[in-house]
């Protein structure tokens, strides 16, 4: 947003124009010194034409007094012109006088003598309407500079110079035609504004201070003197508007030629008067002769209302004028004489500069009117030219807010003078000229550049401009509107049809306009206090212009109108007669306008919550809102992301662990069985159990859940658990049946499987350790298993607290349920270690039984038959053993180890008979399949959980019924 103290403050001096087409700002054009003396020189020199000369010699005596007295009184009372002469201060204060001002006490002696001069003038004026017109003009000078004044002048001359007027007809030059006759030319000295006499300014003009009641008065006193009218115009609407004539030089005339009538320009009373078929004197505001410039021009009729402006006023400039007569020479100007625009841009950031205390926002929209039809000059369409895309068609529109508005128009923020005038150098750039007869690069559209100003107050203190963008009055934000408006130029003599096309839009728009104040003077008393309602009728709708400027022109906004004329025809393609009728039909029109124009502009109120300052203060926290929204917004997804990279990840470690271990406890399982096959398991009925054992693990590794699997391993446990308490009672038993069943059990791949432990002469103890080092193994990987899910699920606790709840409810629900699998697959796999525990324990156990019961059958063999001492080998071998001998070596034995030895063969047949049963019951199942040759092997693909886990009821049940061997699987269970 473009708050204030972003506004740069432009220097004045510095400030150039981007393109050639604007002037530069440098105010060292406007502030020459000694302007004014080769002024009034160039007066008597001035290139001889048509004019007439001042009619001040023809005034008598005591005009002439009445002039050179009000001359030298404004001067000594200013001060101004004799003591700093015509620089800079007396220059401004000329300048802003150009609205009506107030007197001052300083002035008091001087508005005496001026006013007794005038009525002097004004009284030996009688029976003259010329002279009384002259008289008057001279009177309204002095008027402004005191009420005092007024009121002779009003009673005297002034309704009969206004009573014409008042309906665009001048008062013809009906007498005193002699007094003007002979004189070769006409261009008065500046006038000396009256203001300067009043002092009401410093000399700066960026020190502008006044009054408005008294500005009110001085401006009554001015128009009543020029337009008579007094009583119709209350005092605060006098003075709002501005109407001004100024004169295009007209170089190329030579003296007779093509000359309808002899003109006569007196700038110093604002006074434009003809002698032709019909003699007209007219009055205006200000009259800006040949050699005024443009900085001139802009200080008698612009300034002041630009400072208004920025004070909360609408106001509006327009230049109106036949073709070729000066209105883009005077609105842009040159580089060299920076017109109206770029000088009132200059004074925009001036007073905002000077004006600290308040916060200035100023937007800009630049349109013309061409052809009856809206064109934005600012947009990309337009400035690119006739190949770019239409642009949408903008229309008017009207609210009671905004008034009379174009849109959708584009509005660009500025924060510099520079800035200002590149965007309006673009919009002119834009803008459709066209060559005429009588201007080569004539404007064929009327435009318009508004410049919207928003302004509110700034709280008192602070000091960085930090404390100033953010420390305000909690008060309204003041919105004014400027359009300075450059209006095509009528032209009656096209002969291109293009141009005539044009000439004829230009032509009924500014007789549109025309018409519009004619009718003004119609009901002006009414629209003085009138509501819209009551100004509808008049016809502001036939013309897009008049549209446009219907809220200056009924009241709502000051105006200050610039008419141009050229009063030789030199150049003109147009007659001599048909070129001093336009230029009579423009300064009628002046007149109208001055006459009948009303405003009764009132400062902008401050409105609450409105302006775009608010709105853009509102649309940038929005923004760093949404920004901040987006940031998070943003963050949170790269999280998302990451965590959900991390998460699978995890996930993938997960698996590769969970498949890895699962090999290991696979690994285990045949070691465990290798151990069987070689010590603990000789009797062949852990063997089986083993291979069942094999078998869960083996289909746990199918795809079933994670929970069949660990029933399944978990029965694989038991089982080998059961056999392994079996063991304990058969350690001692090598009846050759388990050999039988084992061999019709092992599948034939795994007699590698059997591995260095399958020769049978391995000891127990190396199996142990073997297993021992295996589980430890087996540990540190579940330990390293444990690690890595509790990170994995702190960082989906941490993903969960951080507010990643953009997680839709089935995701946290996925993640929940994973854990969870995590957490059951975790808790299996450490009962299924502890399952190897147990049966390594058993195992040992059973190693350690056989051990002590090897020991006293041994010792009391030996004690009973020495000879056989050496056959303790060979009884815990019995691959060792030659076949049958276990037999003949046991018979010898007493009674009491035979029995001993039934009650193991026994509970030796009995866990062959289980396994058988177990076998029999995954074969039915179709877990295993049975070879011809009788071996047994797993059926890939036959992983049925309910068919695995209802096995476990039926094999407990058949172990329940069996004594010591149910206890111990109950246990288990
Ligand atoms: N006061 C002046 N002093 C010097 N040159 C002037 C003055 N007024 C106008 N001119 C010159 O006269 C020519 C026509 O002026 P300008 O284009 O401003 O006329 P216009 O009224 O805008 O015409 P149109 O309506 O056709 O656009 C330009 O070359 C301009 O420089």
């Amino acid at each position: 947003m473009a708050s204030p103290s972003a506004l740069p403050q432009p220097s004045r001096q510095t400030t150039s124009t981007p393109t050639g087409s604007i002037a530069s700002l440098s105010s060292t054009t406007r502030l020459k010194p000694s302007r004014r003396v080769p002024d009034v020189q160039r007066v008597s020199s001035s290139s001889p034409s048509k004019l007439r000369s001042p009619t001040r010699p023809s005034l008598g005596g005591n005009a002439q007094s009445n002039s050179s007295s009000s001359i030298s009184t404004l001067r000594s009372t200013s001060g101004v012109f004799t003591s700093n002469g015509p620089d800079r201060s007396l220059r401004r204060t000329v300048s802003i006088a150009s609205f009506p001002q107030p007197p001052k006490a300083s002035s008091r002696l001087s508005t005496a003598s001026v006013s007794s001069s005038t009525s002097q003038v004004t009284s030996n004026m009688r029976g003259s309407p010329d002279l009384v017109k002259s008289a008057t003009g001279t009177a309204r000078k002095q008027s402004r500079l005191s009420t005092a004044t007024t009121s002779s002048n009003r009673g005297s001359k002034a309704s009969s110079l206004h009573n014409n007027s008042n309906d665009g007809k001048s008062v013809p030059n009906l007498a005193g035609i002699k007094d003007y006759e002979g004189q070769i030319s006409l261009s008065s000295p500046p006038q000396s504004r009256s203001s300067s006499a009043q002092g009401s300014y410093s000399t700066s003009a960026t020190t502008f201070d006044e009054n408005e009641d008294a500005e009110h008065r001085g401006s009554d006193t001015k128009d009543s003197a020029i337009s008579g009218k007094k009583g119709i115009r209350s005092k605060e609407v006098k003075g709002n508007v501005i109407v001004s004539v100024r004169v295009r030089p007209d170089n190329g005339a030579q003296e007779g030629s093509r000359a309808d009538g002899e003109w006569m320009v007196d700038g110093r009373r604002s006074l434009i008067g003809f002698k032709g078929k019909e003699n007209y004197d007219y009055f205006y505001d200000n009259v800006f002769a040949a050699h005024d410039n443009n900085s001139k021009v802009y200080d008698s009729s612009a300034k002041r209302l630009v400072r208004r402006v920025m004070e909360g006023y609408h106001g509006t400039v327009f230049a109106y004028g036949m073709t070729g007569t000066g209105k883009t020479f005077s609105m842009q100007g040159t580089a060299s004489s920076p017109g109206v625009i770029p000088l009132a841009i200059t004074d925009i950031f001036s007073y905002i500069r000077e004006t600290p205390h308040r916060e200035f926002l100023l937007r800009v929209s630049y349109l013309e009117i061409y052809n009856e039809k809206i064109h934005d000059l600012l947009s990309a369409s337009t400035a690119n030219g006739p190949g770019a895309p239409a642009q949408e068609e903008i229309k008017l529109r009207e609210d009671s807010k905004r008034g009379v508005y174009a849109t959708p128009l584009k509005e660009e923020i500025v924060q510099s003078p520079t800035q200002l005038l590149r965007v309006i150098a673009r919009g002119d750039h834009a803008r459709r000229t066209g060559s005429t007869q009588f201007n080569a690069r004539s404007s064929r559209s009327h435009a318009v550049v508004q410049i919207v100003v928003e302004s509110r107050e700034r709280a008192p203190g602070g000091n960085s401009s930090q404390d100033k963008r953010l420390a305000f009055v909690p008060g309204g934000v003041r919105v004014s509107t400027l359009s300075l408006i450059d209006l095509a130029g009528s032209e009656r003599a096209a002969e291109n049809k293009e141009r005539r096309t044009e000439g004829a839009h230009i032509n009924k728009s500014l007789l549109t306009l025309g018409t519009v104040i004619a009718r003004l003077s119609e009901s002006k008393e009414k629209i003085a206090n009138s509501t819209d309602k009551e100004s509808k009728h008049l016809p502001y709708r036939d013309s897009k212009l008049t549209r446009l400027l219907q809220p200056a022109l009924s009241g709502n906004s000051l105006v200050s109108i610039l008419c141009t004329i050229q009063i030789g025809s030199s150049g003109s393609a147009a007659p001599a007669n048909t070129h001093t009728n336009e230029t009579l039909n423009t300064l009628k029109f002046a007149a109208r306008a001055k006459n009948n124009i009303v405003s009764h502009a009132k400062r902008a109120e401050e409105a609450f919550g409105g302006g775009m300052i608010q709105s853009l203060r509102a649309q940038l926290e929005n923004q760093s809102k949404t920004q901040v929204e987006n940031e998070s917004k943003v963050e949170e997804e790269r999280i998302e992301k990451e965590a959900d990279a991390r998460h699978e990840e995890q996930m993938l470690e997960m698996q590769l662990a969970r498949t890895a271990l699962k090999e290991r406890i696979e690994h285990l399982n045949r070691l465990i069985l290798s151990s069987k096959s070689t010590g603990v398991n000789s009797n062949g009925a852990t063997a089986a159990l083993d291979r069942l054992s094999r078998l869960s693990g083996t289909l746990e590794s199918g795809t079933r859940s994670l929970r069949s699997s660990a029933s399944q391993s978990t029965l694989g446990a038991n089982s080998l658990r059961r056999t392994v308490s079996q063991l304990s009672l058969n350690s001692g038993d090598q009846s050759s049946g388990y050999h039988a069943q084992r061999s019709s059990l092992l599948p034939e791949d795994d007699d590698d499987t059997i591995g260095e432990y399958g020769d049978g002469n391995a000891s127990l103890q190396m199996q142990v350790t073997a297993l021992q080092a295996d589980l430890v193994d087996k540990n540190r990987y579940i330990s390293t298993l444990e690690r890595r899910l509790l990170q994995a699920r702190r960082s989906s606790h941490s993903r969960m607290s951080m507010g990643i709840s953009q997680l839709k409810n089935g995701e946290d629900a996925d993640v929940i349920t994973l854990l969870r699998e995590k957490d059951m697959e975790i808790t299996e796999l450490r009962i299924q270690l502890d399952d190897k525990d147990r049966m390594l324990t058993a195992l040992r156990s059973a190693a350690r039984q056989r051990d002590i019961a090897q020991m006293p059958l041994d010792a009391s063999v030996s004690d009973k038959q020495p000879g056989n001492r050496n056959s303790e080998g060979n009884s815990s071998s019995p691959a060792s053993a030659p076949a049958g001998d276990s037999s003949s070596l046991v018979n010898p034995i007493s009674p009491a180890s035979e029995k001993e030895k039934d009650a193991k063969r026994k509970s030796t047949d009995e866990v062959s008979r289980m396994l058988d049963e177990m076998i029999q019951d995954r074969v039915e199942n179709g877990h295993l399949v049975k070879s011809s040759r009788g071996s047994i092997r797993i059926l890939s693909g036959t992983t049925n959980q309910r068919e695995s886990i209802g096995t476990v009821p039926a094999l407990s049940g058949t172990v329940d019924s069996r004594g010591s061997i149910t206890e111990s699987s109950k246990a288990d269970a």
